[in-house]
């Protein structure tokens, strides 16, 4: 549905050239929701706003539902914008209209009669959840209200994609899962492709199909949101999986353990699927004959599929710690030796 090819975004500033994206190649497919996660200043909103050309990229191309969209202009340029959708951090509504005039607005502009206009945004409240407030002005509404008038506004022309820059970051955590929610039903029920950017990785793993990290203007890592988390290449990648999960262990703690004596080994076990329910740490201690310490550990599900990550303490004889990370292996977990062990 959105292909992007060699996009490049360099920015001409007094202070010189900034080169916001590199580069950038990223295909995503029609009904998935994509997530695009990185810190501030990565490129990530140059990046969705490259999509729909509020940014006009300096190199590449975009296409969007087989249109390339960057060599178009003037009306094309309109069409072409009005079948991809956006909402905002900060929602963008208009304040002297009520909620049905914002989500009206893009309807009046693309020439809709009034009784088909009444009827559209009728049905965009219903879907929303905001029928009962029709006639309220956004100062009137909390911030959940604010962007489910947002969503409503943005699904207005039924676009075939919808983007979503930042779009639950103003917002609390409760009110920020009652909006991802929306969004993943509204992706089921109308198959509709979003490209979802965020800096947290809370919303990736909620609502998102696949994810691309950015970082310095480039996509440093993607793929299957399952594949990245459980196997993070990238140190940034890995920041954002620990935001999420901790199970790092203290140095100091861990310098107590050495202090011991015996041989050991601190190694972290990814499981994913159906291992992870099963007893694999009892596993090693009986084939092994090994001494094992849960250090750290979380179990989390991921569209219903058990990730677990736990950072295990191995103690005993080196030959039998060998023999059990092997041993981990053949059971087809992914096992790390962290560097730091000794
Ligand atoms: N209009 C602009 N003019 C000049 N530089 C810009 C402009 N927009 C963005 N930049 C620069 O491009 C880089 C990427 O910015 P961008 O806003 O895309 O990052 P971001 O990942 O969305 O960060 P944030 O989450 O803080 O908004 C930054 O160095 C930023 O300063």
């Amino acid at each position: 549905m959105i292909k992007i090819e060699g996009l490049s975004k360099v920015f001409h500033t007094a202070a010189g050239e900034i080169a916001a994206l590199r580069n950038i190649n990223l295909h995503i497919k029609k009904g998935e929701i994509a997530g695009i996660i990185g810190y501030s200043g990565a490129g990530k909103s140059t990046l969705v706003r490259c999509i729909n050309l509020l940014e006009k990229p300096t190199e590449g191309s975009v296409i969007v539902d087989g249109r390339e969209i960057t060599v178009l202009q003037g009306r094309e340029l309109r069409d072409a914008r009005r079948k991809i959708g956006m909402i905002f951090q900060h929602f963008n509504l208009l304040y002297s209209r009520t909620v049905r005039d914002n989500v009206a607005f893009p309807l009046e502009i693309a020439g809709m009669s009034k009784t088909q206009i009444n009827k559209r945004v009728a049905d965009l409240l219903e879907l929303v959840g905001l029928s009962e407030r029709a006639a309220a002005y956004p100062a009137q509404l909390s911030g959940g209200q604010k962007q489910r008038v947002g969503i409503a506004r943005a699904l207005a022309n039924e676009p075939k994609v919808l983007l979503c820059d930042e779009a639950t970051s103003a917002l609390d955590p409760s009110t920020t899962q009652s909006i991802l929610s929306l969004l993943k039903d509204i992706n089921r029920e109308l198959n509709l492709t979003i490209v979802v950017i965020t800096h947290e990785m809370q919303v990736i793993k909620e609502i998102c199909d696949t994810v691309s990290v950015i970082e310095n203007g480039q996509i440093i890592e993607s793929g299957p949101v399952m594949d990245v988390f459980a196997h993070p290449r990238k140190e940034t990648t890995k920041g954002f999986i620990q935001s999420l999960y901790n199970v790092e262990i203290p140095q100091e703690f861990y310098r107590q353990i050495k202090a011991a004596g015996r041989y050991h080994r601190l190694v972290r076990v990814v499981f994913t699927g159906a291992p992870a329910a099963e007893p694999v740490v009892a596993e090693l201690v009986r084939h092994c004959g090994i001494q094992v310490n849960i250090m750290a550990g979380n179990i989390d599900y991921i569209k219903g599929a058990p990730l677990g990550i736990l950072t295990l303490d191995l103690a005993g004889e080196q030959a039998d710690i060998l023999q059990a990370i092997q041993y981990l292996k053949d059971k087809k977990l992914y096992v790390e030796v962290l560097d730091h062990a000794g």
